[in-house]
């Protein structure tokens, strides 16, 4: 049975001064709803993607979706959690319960709140999603893990910062027309190369402009069966949706290859019948720069260390030859761990509906996703299709 999307709501990204979790999860879960056209007593399954880590004092957070309406209690509800695939990770459970005919209709919230958090627990929070043994120490969490990844990749393939420079400035200047964005401001190539005092190192070869955002924020969505989805007002159906899991120790694999991404990419498109050349457009996790650069040689768009020629030859901007992160990515956009994943399948709706304003890509017909916990141990990759 294939699942569909038939409704979504987003709240805008940032530092959410006076916002609570809780308050970010009701609203987006209610105006879903709503969007969808259905009523809380038509849920028959909710699930919450909620990373914390520390970034909340509230654990246990699936009965805060109750809490958007009296008529959703004793609803079956879970809280998943994938590291900063999260938010797929949900998505994917609701997929489940679609496809085994658990629940005719899906509420999917992912949310979080990182801002309320000082810097230096910021980076303690995200590090636990890393091998704690041998991980742990790296200095600057998880931009220290990147970093790292980008100094091994200029070793092996030479210097790539004019490449990573071009994947920033790409991705500031889509963010600037996401009115969902955290930062809208085109910062332009030459402020992401150079350094400097508002743009220094972070760690190795990676400045600020090579990081994504610690930020606020929820998505939500209603997944139904493609029956019911079409009498609905709008269905967007999965046409695949892959998750692949890797070690989770960096020294367990080579960390330059991100093996779990090309495998989730390479059975989602057999499983979608489709090739890369198909896509209108991708939303790909730019946690960093480097990341998003070895994800074009992982899902096929360039030969292994050649992905700086897609960057600087424009191919994955607006438009070029497969736009990628129209959105803006985790880099503007905006990166609450665990809202990313649904933020995505959001966002990618809105694009195959013609409901994306400012971010539209002309004529888009079928979207690709890929989001990533860690440094690609978990991996998602969905193919979306409008079908109404
Ligand atoms: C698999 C995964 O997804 S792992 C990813 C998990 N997420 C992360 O690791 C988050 C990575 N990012 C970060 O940790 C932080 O954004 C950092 C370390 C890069 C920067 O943080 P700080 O140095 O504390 O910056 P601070 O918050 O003080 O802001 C200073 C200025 O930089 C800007 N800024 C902060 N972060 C960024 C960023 N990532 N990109 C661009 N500008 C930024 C701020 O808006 C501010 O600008 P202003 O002076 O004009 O007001």
């Amino acid at each position: 049975m294939t699942a569909c999307i038939v409704g979504w709501a987003h709240s805008r990204f940032g530092k959410l001064e006076g916002e609570t979790l809780e308050g970010l999860i009701t609203k987006v879960a209610a105006e879903a709803l709503e969007h969808a056209g259905i009523g809380p007593q038509d849920v028959g399954e909710i699930v919450l993607g909620h990373f914390n880590a520390g970034f909340s004092p509230q654990d246990f957070t699936a009965s805060l979706v109750l809490q958007t309406d009296d008529r959703l209690r004793f609803k079956p509800a879970t809280r998943v959690e994938n590291a900063c695939a999260t938010g797929s990770a949900a998505v994917r459970q609701g997929i489940r319960a679609v496809e085994v005919g658990a629940a005719k209709f899906v509420l999917v919230v992912g949310a979080e709140q990182m801002t309320t958090t000082p810097g230096p627990q910021v980076q303690q929070n995200l590090i636990r999603a890393s091998y704690m043994p041998e991980e742990g120490d790296i200095p600057a969490g998880f931009a220290g893990q990147f970093g790292k990844i980008a100094a091994a990749y200029f070793q092996r393939h030479g210097d790539q910062s004019d490449a990573l420079a071009a994947i920033a400035a790409k991705n500031h200047r889509n963010g600037v027309d996401n009115p969902y964005a955290h930062m809208r401001r085109d910062f332009g190539y030459e402020f992401c190369r150079q350094e400097s005092d508002k743009n220094p190192f972070v760690a190795g070869p990676l400045k600020r402009t090579d990081c994504s955002l610690v930020s606020d924020g929820a998505a939500a969505l209603v997944l139904t069966d493609a029956t019911t989805a079409l009498s609905m007002r709008r269905a967007v159906a999965f046409r695949a949706n892959e998750h692949v899991q890797d070690f989770l120790p960096m020294s367990k694999r080579d960390i330059l290859l991100f093996e779990g991404c090309e495998e989730a990419w390479t059975r989602a498109l057999k499983s979608a019948g489709v090739t890369l050349d198909d896509l209108s457009f991708v939303e790909t996790h730019d946690c960093f720069t480097i990341a998003e650069l070895i994800e074009y040689e992982a899902m096929g768009l360039a030969p292994r260390g050649q992905g700086a020629k897609v960057a600087l030859e424009g191919q994955t901007e607006k438009g070029g030859r497969l736009p990628v992160n129209p959105s803006g990515g985790l880099k503007a956009k905006g990166h609450p761990i665990g809202a990313t994943g649904v933020s995505m399948h959001v966002l990618t709706s809105m694009q195959l509906t013609g409901e994306a304003g400012g971010i539209q890509v002309k004529d888009a017909k079928l979207g690709g996703i890929f989001n990533m916990g860690g440094a690609a141990v978990a991996n998602y990759v969905s193919i979306l299709d409008r079908i109404r």
